[in-house]
């Protein structure tokens, strides 16, 4: 007999929603201020239909919000010297204030190099090792949009961090690992897990707050949730999968992320606040020791 879902559901697209229209409010207050709309600048690297749908997505919500965007589609077999030669003309481009470079990009091209071409103070993308290390430190600067989403998704449905087991399975540079970071900031007690974890089965059934970053879908069994545990699905799979087989997951979780309307508007939503208050702190509107993340 199917098992009744007993989980919350965390909407991510309600909470999204409330983001882009303070970043809208935000991005107006730069217009009338400077004369000028906050300006974001995407990069996309061949042809890979998803990225370009994400980057249409965000070029989307940026021109609901207020915000300028200029598109840079770059061939595929662009080089890693031509591709950061275009990222640093953005960076000294007074009219950008924020870049965005859609990964993945080509395994021939060296995606840390390209991040590393954004400036500090436009990288909204949170990509760059500075950006990393600000917040691992706890100092200003622009947050990893999905382990930001992450973070604000987990404040608004007021999930108490101190001293619970978190679990994060995946430890790439965008996610897995800022994630980690953030949540060991609050005070959990973080587990990374990743391809060569063994017995990783019991690690994620031990999880308090389970982070599911891994890249495939369904690969987190609903057998395997703690009861009552909170489920962060940051998967993004073809055809709208998770990395949560959700159903099942359901039925033991206390609080999850549905995939598609969890993660992935958040992501978007902090990509474009940050744009916002990019903008407004290069054009002397916000103060500079103010956090990125505090705003919407
Ligand atoms: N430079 C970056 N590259 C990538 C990032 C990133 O944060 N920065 N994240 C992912 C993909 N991504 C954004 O780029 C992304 C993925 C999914 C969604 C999303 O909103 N998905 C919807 C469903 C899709 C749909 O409605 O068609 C959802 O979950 O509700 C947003 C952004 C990799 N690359």
């Amino acid at each position: 007999m199917p098992m009744t879902p007993t989980a919350r559901l965390m909407d991510g697209t309600r909470l999204a929603r409330q983001i882009l229209d303070h970043s809208a409010a935000t991005a107006r207050a730069v217009t009338q201020q400077t004369g000028e709309a906050p300006c974001l600048a995407t990069v996309l690297v061949g042809d890979d239909p998803a990225s370009a749908t994400y980057v249409r997505m965000k070029r989307a919500r940026c021109e609901k919000a207020g915000i300028a965007s200029r598109h840079l589609s770059l061939p595929a077999a662009t080089t890693t010297a031509e591709l950061v030669e275009a990222i640093t003309a953005l960076s000294e481009d007074p009219g950008v204030h924020g870049i965005l470079l859609q990964h993945p990009v080509g395994a021939h091209i060296d995606e840390r190099a390209a991040f590393e071409a954004i400036a500090p103070h436009k990288d909204v993308d949170g990509v760059t090792m500075r950006s990393f290390a600000a917040m691992s430190f706890g100092l200003p600067g622009f947050v990893s949009c999905t382990p930001a989403g992450i973070m604000r998704l987990l404040d608004h449905y007021d999930v108490d961090l101190a001293g619970r087991h978190a679990v994060v399975v995946g430890r790439s540079a965008i996610l897995g690992k800022p994630a980690g970071m953030l949540l060991l900031a609050r005070d959990a007690t973080v587990t990374y897990c990743h391809s060569r974890t063994r017995d990783l089965k019991s690690i994620v059934r031990e999880a308090d707050v389970l982070v599911a970053a891994v890249g495939r879908p369904r690969f987190i069994r609903g057998e395997d949730i703690k009861t009552g545990a909170v489920v962060i699905d940051a998967g993004y799979n073809p055809g709208n999968l998770g990395d949560v087989d959700f159903d099942a997951a359901a039925t033991r979780a206390g609080l999850i992320t549905p995939v598609p309307g969890g993660v992935g508007p958040m992501t978007i939503a902090m990509l474009l606040s940050q744009t916002a208050e990019a903008a407004a702190l290069q054009s002397g509107l916000a103060p500079a020791d103010r956090l990125p993340a505090s705003s919407g």
